[in-house]
């Protein structure tokens, strides 16, 4: 693979527990050292690897090693049928063998992730500390594993009402509708903000997916029709049955995480920078308040964007980045 920029023979799979993993391998500018740092980047949902796309150049040319998978459910990775492989825990032990494949078995890796990912990139860091070199989040707080149950629809009832769209996205009736390349299309347009004639949106965080919306809903401003065809194309491979199953478990990861509670791991110890987005209405900057106590290390900044950062504002984005990993490998 030509060093600094990623060619399509960059395009890589690796059998980790059972799952083909899909993953796209940038080498650094300048070529590999023994002492290259390996970034491992975990996009979110309803996304891909290639949602990475202005990030990877930038940490290429950084001298990084970027290790860029479709996550499970995803893309060119598996989509296993049950919910279990899906799981924080056990989608953090995947990355653990991908890190360990590509950097070298017991070698400290960067996470970086955005939505979903930044939610397993905390994981991570708690599960794996002695793989964990640093971490960033894009828009996803951290929050602590809890030792009491709190049902979703209670979450929202009581304190997340930005994430009662989760609740329809945990049932069967998103991934009944949304069959089909044409729309998928009208689907992931809505995910990426695009409207209708009059305006109309085609996802909210109130209601989630709205049917009734979705054949009216234009191209996002945010996606070239090239980007937009690749999503299409890539979910039209599995549906939507993969990608969902990550928000069915809530449960599954409750129980996993109660040998954290009982140990007392709660604490981040690797540098740790969160990027929140200010108009993020699933992940809103508030929900960051009170995080602090957790780390460590902890740098906290915000860009001006929507739930989208690292598209709307790359450079800002990747700017953060740069200057929390320039402190963390000096
Ligand atoms: O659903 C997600 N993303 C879809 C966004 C769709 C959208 C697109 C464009 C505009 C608006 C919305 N992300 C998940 C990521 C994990 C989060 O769960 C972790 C978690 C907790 F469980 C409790 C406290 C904080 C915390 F972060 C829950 C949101």
């Amino acid at each position: 693979a030509a060093p600094g920029k990623l060619t399509p023979d960059d395009s890589h799979t690796l059998l980790v527990r059972g799952k083909t993993y899909h993953y796209l391998l940038g080498n650094p500018a300048g070529g590999v050292s023994s002492t290259t740092t390996t970034v491992v980047l975990v996009h979110g949902w309803p996304d891909l690897a290639f949602g990475w796309r202005y990030q990877v150049p930038f940490l290429q040319a950084l001298g990084l090693r970027v290790v860029v998978p479709d996550m499970l459910g995803y893309g060119r990775t598996d989509a296993p049928e049950p919910i279990e492989p899906y799981s924080y825990k056990s989608v953090v032990e995947d990355l653990a063998v991908l890190a360990a494949h590509v950097a070298g078995p017991r070698q400290p890796v960067v996470l970086g992730g955005h939505d979903w990912g930044g939610a397993v990139v905390w994981r991570f860091a708690l599960w794996r500390p002695e793989l964990t070199c640093a971490v960033f989040s894009v828009c996803t707080p951290y929050w602590q594993p809890l030792k009491t149950w709190v049902p979703r629809e209670v979450l929202v009832e009581t304190l997340l009402p930005n994430f009662r769209y989760q609740l329809q996205l945990a049932g069967p009736d998103v991934e009944a509708d949304v069959v089909g390349p044409e729309k998928l299309r009208r689907f992931l347009s809505s995910l990426f903000g695009g409207r209708g004639p009059n305006d109309e949106f085609g996802f909210s965080t109130e209601v989630g997916v709205m049917f009734e919306n979705l054949d009216k809903i234009g191209p996002s401003p945010l996606l070239s029709a090239a980007e937009m065809d690749f999503y299409v194309d890539e979910y039209s491979r599995h549906g939507l049955h993969g990608p969902l199953n990550w928000y069915r478990n809530s449960r599954v990861n409750f129980e996993e995480e109660q040998e954290l509670v009982e140990q007392n791991r709660s604490r981040i110890s690797a540098p740790s920078l969160l990027i929140v987005a200010s108009k993020d209405k699933a992940l809103p900057p508030a929900m960051a308040a009170g995080m602090d106590r957790f780390f460590d290390s902890l740098v906290k900044e915000e860009v001006n964007t929507n739930h989208w950062a690292l598209w709307e504002a790359p450079q800002e984005v990747n700017g953060h980045i740069g200057k929390f990993l320039a402190d963390v490998l000096k």
